[in-house]
């Protein structure tokens, strides 16, 4: 199980909802992910005029959990505007805080997100913050009573998988709450590499949404992520500089 703040998942994967080429497609690739959160831009939703069209209209939004983002936001300020909108639509307590910095790489910016992060857990919110792979950074947005942090594998849409998996790692040792790798997944490979790190969790959007098959790619994201959290429990063995035979011949007699 997923547990994040006071909520448990049975899915370790968390599925972006933007870029679907249309909404059955959209909606077939979230089901055969099985997923349990799908989480989307606030700003992309018309929370307060049902009347209008929603980009979620095709999925029963009644089995998942929603997880707004505050994406668009460029400062504390505006993110914290954007999460207070969505808890007063009624959506869920938890917000995925995203103060991106920079329009280029899209990285987040650091400053920002960690005065979001401390004014929305001072609203009681439950706060999961995007981050770069900073291992201090995420030490220090854990310290302030972040309920999981969300390391990028490699900047958004970029589809590079892990660039730095030892800032990961470190990241993933040192903490007490969840790490859920999120941001620049590519290939299924990517996200079981994630979890063979020892993350509790994987968001991905655009390896689903821009695939050529995007209902086949999240049913092997899903198969990914389980195979990676398998391989994690499991131990694996440990690396060697030689080799080491696997039908060892001692005591045997020579033929
Ligand atoms: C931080 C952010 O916006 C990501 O959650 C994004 O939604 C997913 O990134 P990818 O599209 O690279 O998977």
């Amino acid at each position: 199980m997923l547990k994040i703040g006071p909520y448990s998942f049975h899915s370790r994967l968390l599925l972006g909802t933007g870029k679907f080429p249309d909404f059955d497609t959209q909606k077939k690739a979230v089901e055969a992910s099985e997923t349990d959160i799908l989480t989307f831009a606030v700003r992309r939703m018309n929370i307060f005029e049902p009347d209008q069209p929603n980009f979620l209209e095709k999925i029963d939004v009644k089995k998942y959990t929603l997880l707004p983002n505050t994406a668009g936001a460029k400062t504390a300020e505006e993110a914290v505007r954007i999460a207070k909108l969505a808890k007063a639509s009624g959506l869920c307590d938890m917000i995925k805080v995203e103060v991106i910095g920079c329009d280029k790489t899209l990285l987040p910016d650091p400053v920002e997100t960690l005065r979001a992060s401390e004014m929305l857990l001072a609203e009681g919110f439950i706060v999961l913050p995007y981050t770069s792979d900073d291992v201090l950074l995420a030490k220090r947005l854990e310290e302030l009573g972040c309920h999981a942090i969300m390391p990028g594998a490699s900047p958004i849409g970029t589809g590079l998988g892990i660039v730095n998996p030892l800032n990961i790692h470190y990241i993933i040792e040192q903490a007490k709450v969840p790490v859920i790798v999120d941001a620049g997944i590519g290939v299924p490979s990517d996200a079981a590499k994630a979890m063979e790190l020892g993350a509790d969790g994987v968001l991905l959007n655009t390896a689903v949404s821009g695939a050529q098959d995007a209902v086949k790619m999240a049913q092997a994201m899903k198969h990914a992520v389980w195979a990676g959290r398998g391989g994690f429990e499991a131990g694996r063995i440990p690396k060697k500089l030689h080799a080491n035979a696997s039908s060892p011949l001692e005591g045997m007699s020579v033929l």
